[in-house]
């Protein structure tokens, strides 16, 4: 601390996004206040188990008081609660930096979200983005924290009324704790429940009765304390032993989640490496799942000392499970990158992932509600593997489950080979960003006129993996918008005819629209995935798919795009009627031309070429129509 002097408290203020966020918690007519008691037992917790780690080297931070420890006082007489650790505690300049601002990207988003917010929705969000210790807010008018960093003869002391400023000065020594930290709620009126025994007892064994550190209760500081949770570590017992409710404790209590767990998975591996793992798959979808910097969240213990929450023990595309494995192997000496690069560390990442993944499939065999629920949470994260884990893509395409033109229900891949017509060569998909738009897209009319089912891609993700070269039993996937369909070795159902041959006139009319378009497009061709509509654009043969394509241009990726091909349905009333059109009709067909080019365009979701040109056409075409 630079500036502190000895007895006069400073006074500053809150980093702005901080006291935005403090407004939103202490208006917030948010009823679930209960979970400030969650997230100051888990930071008190966090903060034993950071002093466990930092010991190991340094056992003299200990000193004569080893077993860690929260002490929670509720006073009834002064409206007060305290939660107390004989963790690391926190220095002064620690202090400024871990309550004065937020540290985490992504807290803006939280505020809006908060802000605009569902109760129910706002709860969920407090975990996620580590505003935890502000959420005191929601039931005190004023929070004193108290603190002397293990190892430090130095106190300070934090107190604000969460109003835009708080103060920080050293604190006498007598007045502080021993090592670790003590935050003193000043209770609001409306929140005496909180100085309660029986409230607060209920709250704590609820939602904290699972912490890795005992829990202590007393009325008035100089009461004998009770002790209302063992901080046995849960994941140690014996999976018989334990009961859903504790699990899903834990996992809110660990994992700063509101929801239950959509899938437990806790099991003890042995061998060459033993470990426990307790893990959980959330039953609701954190909306920073796509955010870049989110890592992975499962955190990593050596026997029962945690290390660190940094360690990437799942690939990214499972990065919404969360949990802990706790190793049995692994040295604790080490510094955590070096655990990083351990191999056993490497032999606990692959034992994982695949346990999780033969859970996913086991559910999906023997509960598939319960999978597809999964599914449609995390599914969009889970096709990630697709292209970035090779190694387990054919287990991961066996999870995958796709919407199809086959119907509403989810679909597997075993479902679509299944129903492969005769002479197909390929597993047709379209890419798009909106179910319905795709599947009234002019490019799927002769697949579904052949019976031939086309999977409809919607998530950002599919592109990427579909176009990677990824094959099911031998059948490579193909987009229904890439180079010519193999459309018509596949044969119409009885009773309808195969295509006729492309008529001279409409020929000669295909070419002719060729010349008017120019550059604009690379070919035009008469098409034989069109029955209702009368043009559609497909990338060319050698070409990407057009969304992919689409993507990477919006994303700045693509230096130049390729030109799309124009395809022409040669039995369309609209083009035969274009095609018998005399030669002294040239303009009509000229603006004709440029008009079926704008149509396929608005079909793919795309803008006209020019718009004042074609209101221009549109315009001519229309007053024709009505001159007769
Ligand atoms: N009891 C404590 N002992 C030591 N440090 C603490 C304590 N409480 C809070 N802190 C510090 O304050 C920081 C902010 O706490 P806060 O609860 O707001 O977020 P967090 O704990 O980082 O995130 P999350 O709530 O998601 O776990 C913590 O990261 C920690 O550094």
């Amino acid at each position: 601390m630079t500036t502190m002097s000895d007895a006069a408290p400073e006074t500053r203020s809150f980093e702005a996004d901080v006291s935005k966020l403090l407004h939103l918690m202490v208006h917030s007519v948010y009823s679930d206040k209960d979970v400030f008691l969650r997230e100051l037992v888990s930071n008190a917790a966090d903060a034993c188990e950071k002093l466990r780690y930092e010991a190991v080297a340094k056992p003299e931070l200990l000193g004569d008081d080893p077993r860690a420890r929260i002490t929670v006082t509720f006073d009834p007489d002064q409206r007060q609660l305290t939660v107390e650790d004989n963790g690391i505690g926190m220095s002064a300049d620690e202090m400024t930096e871990a309550l004065g601002t937020i540290a985490r990207s992504g807290t803006k988003a939280f505020m809006d979200q908060f802000a605009a917010g569902k109760d129910r929705e706002g709860s969920q969000l407090i975990g996620q983005f580590g505003v935890g210790f502000y959420s005191a807010f929601m039931v005190a008018d004023k929070v004193d924290v108290t603190s002397r960093r293990a190892g430090s003869e130095e106190a300070a002391a934090w107190s604000s009324d969460g109003l835009g400023t708080y103060t920080i000065r050293e604190a006498e020594p007598e007045t502080a704790p021993a090592r670790g930290t003590r935050v003193l709620l000043h209770l609001k009126e409306d929140a005496a429940d909180y100085a309660q025994r029986f409230s607060v007892e209920r709250k704590i064994k609820a939602q904290s009765g699972h912490v890795p550190v005992p829990i202590f209760l007393r009325e008035k500081p100089d009461a004998e304390p009770d002790q209302i949770a063992d901080g046995a570590a849960l994941w140690t017992r014996s999976k018989s032993e334990i009961s859903e409710e504790e699990y899903t404790d834990f996992y809110r209590t660990n994992a700063g989640q509101f929801d239950a767990p959509a899938l437990t998975l806790h099991y003890r591996a042995e061998g060459t490496h033993e470990y426990n793992v307790l893990a959980f798959v959330p039953k609701t979808k954190p909306f920073d799942l796509f955010d870049p910097e989110r890592t992975g969240r499962m955190k990593l213990y050596v026997r029962r000392v945690f290390i660190t929450g940094e360690a990437q023990i799942l690939p990214r595309y499972l990065r919404f499970v969360r949990g802990l494995v706790d190793s049995q192997d692994l040295p604790l000496n080490v510094s955590r990158e070096m655990i990083q690069e351990s191999p056993v560390l490497a032999a606990i990442q692959k034992g994982v992932t695949n346990r999780l993944l033969s859970e996913f499939d086991k559910l999906a065999q023997t509960d598939e509600e319960r999978y597809l629920k999964i599914w449609e949470s995390f599914g969009a994260v889970l096709k990630e593997g697709l292209y970035e884990d090779y190694a387990r893509r054919e287990t991961l395409l066996g999870l995958t489950r796709f919407k199809s033109t086959a119907g509403n229900d989810w679909r597997t891949l075993k479902d679509y080979a299944a129903g492969l017509k005769e002479n197909q060569t390929a597993i047709y998909y379209a890419v798009g960003t909106d179910l319905d738009r795709l599947a009234s897209s002019p490019q799927l009319e002769g697949f579904r006129a052949r019976g031939v089912e086309v999977l409809l891609l919607t998530d950002q993700v599919d592109s990427f993996w579909a176009s990677s070269g990824v094959d099911f039993e031998g059948k490579p996937f193909k987009s229904v918008t890439q180079g010519l369909s193999d459309l018509s070795l596949i044969p119409l159902p009885d009773g309808e005819q195969t295509a006729a041959e492309t008529s001279r006139e409409v020929a000669s009319f295909i070419d002719f629209v060729k010349e008017a378009l120019g550059d604009a497009v690379s070919d035009v061709r008469a098409s034989e995935r069109l029955t209702e509509s009368a043009v559609c654009l497909v990338a060319p043969d050698a070409g990407m798919d057009r969304q992919l394509e689409r993507l990477l241009a919006n994303a700045g990726q693509l230096a130049q795009s390729s030109k799309p091909v124009l395809e022409i349905n040669p039995r369309h009333d609209l083009v035969t009627r274009l095609s018998a059109l005399a030669d002294s009709d040239k303009d009509l067909r000229e603006d004709a031309a440029h008009l079926l080019f704008d149509e396929a365009r608005v079909a793919d979701g795309e803008l006209p070429v020019d718009p004042r040109a074609f209101s221009a056409r549109l315009g001519r075409i229309l007053l024709r129509g009505i001159a007769g």
